[in-house]
């Protein structure tokens, strides 16, 4: 009997390789100062809006996590408050989590606004996570529409030595922008490679497992913070007490009732959440129902009322009961 050696072209193996690429599912965050366009580049990756934008620095609160299927890994994001100075007890509280949730990821993605110069407060973040040995690092270069060319290879340059000088190397450096969706895929591609191998850790379909309530809390906080940000800059908690199908709706027309509480500091700033005639609560409550309404599918009815917990960021207990 004959032995006949088979040598598949390139093409055919290249595609048997790829076939037999092992599946890979992880998770990555995206750190970097407030307002760098990490909750941006997570939904623009996720390709829905799971985590809270807005154009004010800190406001996501919440670890939300994203989670991008692909064919070939399941990437789930955690997306992080910003790194700050920490003021008060939240502060801290916040830094904790960060750290943590650095500690915990396969991948971490620095973010660095184009438009910016790369300062202290960016500095400071990469020098913590120089200390993260293991942890692949990508360095991206965020809002690249709002910059030429020229503006765009000194910031990838002045990324790149930053990581010298601290002793290490970035897995990638990737300049993208999340609005205009230029290399928010190529991004994908190269996170996915750097996840561990396993099967895919959520079903397929999920987009985040953050409990439908407290992403509701975030919907009617950040419509709550709209317009009043200077007055009340961190004074507001959002809890979620209760989200239940009202009783008696025919199946073709459900509604879901949803009473929440909107946390203040202190009495003197009710009026400010409230409004004259009490126009800017039903605002709030107009505007995040809509969001609420597109990211549950199902008519809603809101129910909102205003509550002083006195000192909220400075008390342990009041912090536990608003969830931090
Ligand atoms: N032009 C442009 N603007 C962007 C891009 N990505 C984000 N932004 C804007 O930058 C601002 C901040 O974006 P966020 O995604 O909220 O930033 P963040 O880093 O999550 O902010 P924190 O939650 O405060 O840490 C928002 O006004 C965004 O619309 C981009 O690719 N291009």
């Amino acid at each position: 009997m004959g032995v006949m050696s088979v040598r598949p072209d390139t093409e055919a193996a290249a595609q048997q390789a790829a076939d037999k690429a092992p599946h890979r599912a992880g998770f990555a965050c995206f750190v970097g100062r407030p307002n760098a366009g990490k909750s941006t580049l997570t939904n623009a990756l996720v390709g829905q809006k799971v985590a809270i934008t807005s154009n004010r620095p800190q406001t996501t609160r919440h670890t939300v996590r994203g989670i991008v299927h692909r064919d070939d890994a399941q990437l789930i994001l955690v997306d992080t408050p910003g790194l700050h100075k920490p003021r008060t007890l939240l502060g801290e509280r916040l830094n904790d989590v960060v750290r943590t949730t650095w500690a915990e990821v396969d991948v971490i993605g620095f973010c660095l606004p184009a438009d910016q110069k790369l300062g202290p407060g960016d500095k400071y973040i990469v020098k913590e996570l120089a200390g993260i040995k293991k942890t692949p690092k990508i360095a991206i270069i965020t809002k690249t529409d709002l910059v030429d060319s020229k503006q765009l290879a000194e910031q990838l340059l002045a990324v790149s030595r930053l990581g010298e000088e601290l002793g290490f190397e970035w897995a990638e450096i990737i300049p993208v922008s999340a609005v205009k969706d230029t290399q928010v895929d190529l991004l994908g591609d190269l996170i996915a490679p750097l996840l561990p191998q396993s099967p895919p850790l959520y079903p397929e379909g999920d987009l985040t497992d953050e409990p439908e309530m407290v992403m509701v809390a975030e919907l009617i906080r950040e419509a709550a913070l709209e317009g009043v940000r200077d007055e009340l800059p961190h004074s507001i908690a959002v809890v979620v007490e209760e989200m239940l199908p009202r009783e008696g709706r025919p199946a073709d027309k459900p509604l879901l009732d949803i009473h929440a509480n909107v946390y203040i500091e202190r009495p003197s700033q009710k009026g400010i959440i409230i409004g004259p005639k009490g126009r800017r609560l039903k605002d709030v409550g107009t505007k995040s129902r809509k969001h609420i309404e597109a990211l549950l599918g199902t008519p809603v009815f809101l129910d909102l009322h205003v509550k002083v917990a006195k000192d909220w960021q400075r008390d342990p207990k009041q912090l536990r009961k608003l969830g931090f």
